[in-house]
């Protein structure tokens, strides 16, 4: 869970995975139902070296099957192969990298990818087709064109791969590291199957972004 950004795009001076959402800080909702999911045998959260926030909290709930590792790096993907090097598993061991800022994910949504990814060769991510009409944005911000949305679809996470595949399509995609772990994959030349997500399932960016997860979250308690 790569937890090692500094959430500019947030504004404010406190990382967006330790703002209060209800009434924890995020990173804890979302650490939470893959806790709690019987298919995930462990936890490794990856944060900034210099993060001064993880001590300031009790993560007791979570007993030893959370591991934190102070090895954030300067892209997310970075954060992420330093974290996979650091775990040393199994070649054949299911890998789900999930961003800390989206506490929305489900169980439902977990049971989902790992009911259509558990036999699947090359393994898949979360994702929704594009519903909105897509703009390419050209000088003073006004529409340079129109861009075909057909076949879109906007990545989510969690994104799920077998630990050797990965970390070798990590360290082998060179400069300019990928937004997200199937660029990587797809850079060695497999195709990750797309499992349908939930636009529910967003990734705490902007302010109102979690004012949305709260609503969200405080929605599913009430249920
Ligand atoms: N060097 C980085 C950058 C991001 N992340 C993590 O990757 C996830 C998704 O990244 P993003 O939403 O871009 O988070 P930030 O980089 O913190 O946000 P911003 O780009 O606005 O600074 C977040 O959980 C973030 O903590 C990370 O572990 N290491
Ligand atoms: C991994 C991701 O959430 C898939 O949409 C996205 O690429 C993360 O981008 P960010 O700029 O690092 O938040």
């Amino acid at each position: 869970m790569p937890a090692a950004g500094a959430g500019s795009r947030m504004g404010g001076t406190v990382p967006k995975q330790y703002l209060p959402l209800l009434d924890k800080p995020l990173i804890h909702h979302t650490l939470s139902v893959f806790n709690e999911h019987p298919c995930v045998h462990g936890l490794a959260v990856v944060i900034s070296p210099e993060d001064g926030w993880w001590d300031t909290y009790d993560w007791s709930a979570f007993g030893d099957r959370l591991t934190v590792l102070r090895c954030g790096g300067e892209t997310r993907a970075a954060s992420v192969l330093n974290g996979l090097k650091a775990m040393e598993w199994d070649d054949e061991d299911w890998v789900l990298v999930h961003d800390a800022a989206r506490p929305c994910i489900t169980a439902t949504l977990l049971d989902r990818l790992f009911d259509e990814l558990r036999e699947d060769e090359v393994g898949g991510l979360l994702a929704v087709p594009v519903a909105d009409t897509l703009k390419r944005a050209g000088v003073g911000q006004r529409v340079a064109s129109t861009e075909p949305r057909e076949s879109l679809w906007q990545a989510q996470t969690p994104q799920m791969f077998h630990y050797g595949l990965l970390k070798r399509a990590l360290e082998s995609f060179g400069s300019n590291m990928p937004t997200d772990e199937a660029q990587a994959v797809e850079r060695l030349g497999f195709a990750p199957k797309l499992i349908l997500g939930e636009r529910n399932n967003l990734k705490v960016t902007f302010p109102e972004d979690l004012d949305m997860a709260g609503m969200l979250l405080q929605a599913r308690r009430q249920l």
